[in-house]
């Protein structure tokens, strides 16, 4: 048993990651009480039925009331309405923190909602799966991954403190970065990744519609893993893409080129530069296992995104 951390702790939204954190309060006992909202009446049920935390109610505003930390683990879309629901029910004092895989569009979205009464700490859990809903959460999903927190200049730093060590307990080795750092970082390392395999699927899928070949029946196993990003959640990566636009156009302009590039060294027999990348690529990959952290971000610089 852990210490506990909060007298009260609320969840906003208990899908994959909101009921991963619920079972890793319960298990470590980081609350007094824990209190389940979600906007649907059959999620919310569903928490109940898996004993997720102490009180469920569908009404954010309710479940916000009296609370220490206040963790919104909802679609990045949807943070600008909780946020607005929930305002004027928060404890002075209290912890606000969201996981959303983007941070520059919720912070533009929660922040003018929340009181100055508040400590507004967004973050973002680099851990997930495909799954999504309240029975797709597991203890241990956030062990020895990282936990970006992207705090307000001035932010206090009693609270950054405690939400870090929150994190930590959950077993995740926790950073520090601005807004915007943080979204170029992950449109390169998380979400062009999955659009490309959004991509590759689906032209998949429209081949074998046109050749009616057995493109989906005979795929290798390259091909099953862009088929698990693939399989991810609609409404959230939907929401990704259209809150995170800016710095995912800016990779996918950069990832376009290099493709012209690779597609060049193939069309004129360049086997030097084919060998060359996949000898440079896979040297990453090798390094990033040796390191023991295939779970770990790469280190692009803090500040310095843009590496030519
Ligand atoms: N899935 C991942 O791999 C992953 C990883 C890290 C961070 N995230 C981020 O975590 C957040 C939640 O993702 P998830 O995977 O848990 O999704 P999920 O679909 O499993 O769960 C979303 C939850 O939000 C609730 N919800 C949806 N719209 C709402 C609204 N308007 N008001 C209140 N509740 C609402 C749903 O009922 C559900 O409880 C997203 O912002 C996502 O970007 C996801
Ligand atoms: O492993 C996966 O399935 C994930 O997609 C997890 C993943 C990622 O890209 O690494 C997806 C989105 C997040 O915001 C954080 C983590």
């Amino acid at each position: 048993m852990m210490a506990q951390q909060f007298e009260t702790i609320a969840l906003v939204g208990i899908g994959l990651i909101g009921s991963s954190i619920a079972r890793e309060i319960r298990e470590k006992q980081l609350a007094g009480t824990l209190v389940v909202s979600t906007r649907s009446a059959a999620t919310l049920t569903r928490a109940e039925q898996l004993g997720l935390g102490d009180r469920y109610t569908l009404s954010a505003a309710e479940a916000v009331k009296g609370a220490d930390l206040v963790v919104v683990s909802v679609p990045v879309g949807a943070s600008g309405a909780v946020a607005a629901e929930i305002a004027a029910h928060l404890k002075p004092g209290a912890i606000v923190t969201d996981v959303g895989s983007t941070k520059g569009s919720v912070i533009a979205q929660m922040a003018p909602h929340l009181p100055d009464t508040v400590h507004f700490i967004p973050g973002h859990p680099i851990a997930g799966t495909e799954h999504s809903g309240p029975d797709a959460g597991f203890v241990g999903l956030f062990r020895g991954r990282w936990c970006i927190l992207t705090p307000p200049t001035g932010a206090d730093e009693e609270a950054v403190a405690k939400l870090r060590l929150f994190w930590e307990t959950m077993g995740s080795m926790v950073d520090e970065m601005d807004p915007e750092h943080h979204d170029k970082v992950l449109a390169i390392v998380s979400h062009v990744p999955h659009i490309i395999a959004y991509n590759i699927v689906g032209t998949a899928d429209d081949l074998e519609a046109v050749t009616e070949s057995e493109v989906i029946k005979y795929s290798a196993s390259g091909f099953r893993d862009f088929t698990r990003l693939a399989a991810s959640d609609p409404t959230m990566w939907r929401d990704v893409c259209l809150h995170n636009k800016d710095a995912i156009l800016e990779m996918l302009a950069r990832f376009s080129e290099d493709l012209a590039y690779l597609q060049r060294a193939i069309r004129w027999g360049d086997g030097d530069k084919l060998f060359d990348l996949f000898t440079r690529t896979r040297a990453i990959r090798r390094s990033i296992i040796q390191a023991g952290q295939d779970t770990a971000m790469p280190d692009f610089g803090r500040h310095a995104m843009d590496p030519k």
